[in-house]
């Protein structure tokens, strides 16, 4: 990781997020096939306490090919005193949520505080997530309650650091 002399000083405690991060995982839910998916990710400070983060997903055919977009989603992460988090995050889906949690050393676990969706969108109401760093790979789990379903295991990927 190179060092960052610009790096405002709250958020150190998710210094080791920033950056890009690319690598794949794997998709599934009761009412859904399962999937392996890549993903490209994103982290970026501009000097202020907050990271703008991006990613977006493909779905990957069993040589690793991209055969089609998946879900991308944007939004900010906020860092209060104390490594309190505020996550906005936008879907092209019809959602935008707000999630809360905390970094605590290089572990980060969020859940929804709120979900709107548009009017045409599926229904999801919640999500927690948990991302870390395991050996230097930034990996991630997201569980969701949504189209009748109870609070479970949706999406998870290992990324490698490529920047
Ligand atoms: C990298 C992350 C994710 C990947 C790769 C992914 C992938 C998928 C795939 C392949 C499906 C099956 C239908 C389709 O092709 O669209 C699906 C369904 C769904 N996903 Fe995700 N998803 C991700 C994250 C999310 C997030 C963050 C949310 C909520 C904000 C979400 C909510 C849903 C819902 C509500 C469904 C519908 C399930 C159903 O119709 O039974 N997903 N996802």
């Amino acid at each position: 990781m190179q060092l960052d002399a610009d790096l405002p000083t709250p958020l150190v405690p998710l210094a080791w997020l920033i950056g890009r991060w690319e690598g794949a995982g794997v998709v599934g839910y009761p009412t859904i096939e399962s999937a392996n998916f890549g993903q490209e990710v994103e982290f970026r400070h501009d000097g202020r306490p907050f990271l703008h983060y991006r990613s977006q997903a493909w779905l990957l055919d069993d040589d690793g090919a991209k055969v089609r977009p998946l879900a991308s989603e944007t939004g900010f992460w906020r860092i209060g005193d104390g490594g309190d988090l505020e996550v906005l995050l936008t879907h092209p889906t019809g959602y935008v949520e707000i999630y809360v949690g905390t970094a605590d050393g290089a572990r980060v676990t969020l859940e929804t505080d709120l979900v709107a969706r548009t009017p045409t969108a599926k229904e999801y109401t919640a999500a927690t997530r948990m991302y870390g760093l395991v050996d230097g790979d930034l990996m991630w789990v997201m569980d969701m309650a949504a189209v009748g379903q109870p609070m479970q295991s949706h999406a998870s990927a290992q990324l490698k650091r490529v920047e």
